[in-house]
């Protein structure tokens, strides 16, 4: 599918990465990792299972603490933020869970409503009323404001998943696996919004996937995380121009018939 190309910064870098390392006793999973992600840009990350792409989630959102290395988010150190400053931070990442994380004995409004109540105190009830109908817009379930999340199929629930995340105005969205599970219309419609939510808020995203159909339709730029470096680094096209045999089998189960 053709994108139209977003506008992207590339002078301007929301997510720096210099010389991360990250080791679980004698598992080394990230290995000298370099990385920009630019203003406006969709970045998708490609790797296969356990090559430690929700580990870098992780230590971005300052949830692991790398070994070494930087690590800069909106300009902060992650490492060393306070309690209080990561909090202040996270709140402008917005994440997109696997599993949605709806909760599932409160309808769609109740979920939306839930992140504004708690982390933005000084909304008036009409504010909140209108926020939440704006993001539903935003992902095309304006009409599933009442429903309990049970009502949903999977594509709505992720859809609801990053209105939720969407509520809270992000400047960074992180989506792990966000065609997981999807049959390949429902995927097609993902990636359309992931693509919508670029224009629209203006985010800068890392989109973590083996969906090469996904990373292709989403991503302005890809990088394949192997042995725990980035190894491979473009384009679709130009990352895919290759006979390394680490890489083609990823491209070969897609595309090949
Ligand atoms: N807290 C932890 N303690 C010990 N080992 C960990 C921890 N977190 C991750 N690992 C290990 O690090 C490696 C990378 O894990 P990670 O979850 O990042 O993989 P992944 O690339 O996201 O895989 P998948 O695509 O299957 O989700 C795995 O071998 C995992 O077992």
């Amino acid at each position: 599918m053709k994108r139209i190309a977003s506008k992207i910064d590339r002078n301007k870098a929301v997510i720096s990465i210099r010389g991360l390392e990250k080791s679980f006793g004698d598992l080394d999973v990230l290995k000298n990792i370099n990385m920009d992600l630019h203003q406006g840009e969709n970045l998708v990350v490609l790797g296969r299972s356990g090559t430690g792409k929700s580990v870098l989630i992780k230590i971005i959102s300052g949830l692991l603490k790398p070994d070494t290395g930087q690590v800069t988010v909106l300009g902060r150190e992650v490492d060393r933020l306070s309690t209080a400053e990561l909090r202040e931070l996270r709140q402008k990442i917005g994440f997109s869970f696997q599993h949605s994380a709806l909760y599932d004995s409160m309808t769609v409004r109740e979920n939306l409503e839930f992140p504004l109540v708690r982390n933005m105190r000084h909304l008036k009830r009409k504010q909140i009323k209108q926020a939440i109908e704006e993001v539903l817009e935003a992902v095309g379930l304006s009409q599933a404001i009442n429903q309990m999340p049970s009502e949903l199929s999977g594509g709505q629930k992720k859809r609801i998943g990053i209105a939720r995340t969407l509520i809270m105005k992000p400047e960074i969205m992180l989506y792990d696996e966000p065609t997981a599970g999807l049959d390949p219309i429902t995927c097609t419609a993902i990636n359309a919004l992931i693509n919508e939510v670029q224009k629209r808020y203006n985010t800068s995203s890392i989109i973590i996937t083996h969906d090469l159909t996904c990373a292709k339709s989403t991503g302005d730029r890809i990088v394949m995380l192997l042995d725990g470096k980035f190894q491979r680094e473009g384009t679709f096209e130009e990352v895919f121009d290759t006979t390394d045999e680490r890489v083609k089998p990823f491209y070969d189960y897609n595309f090949t018939e």
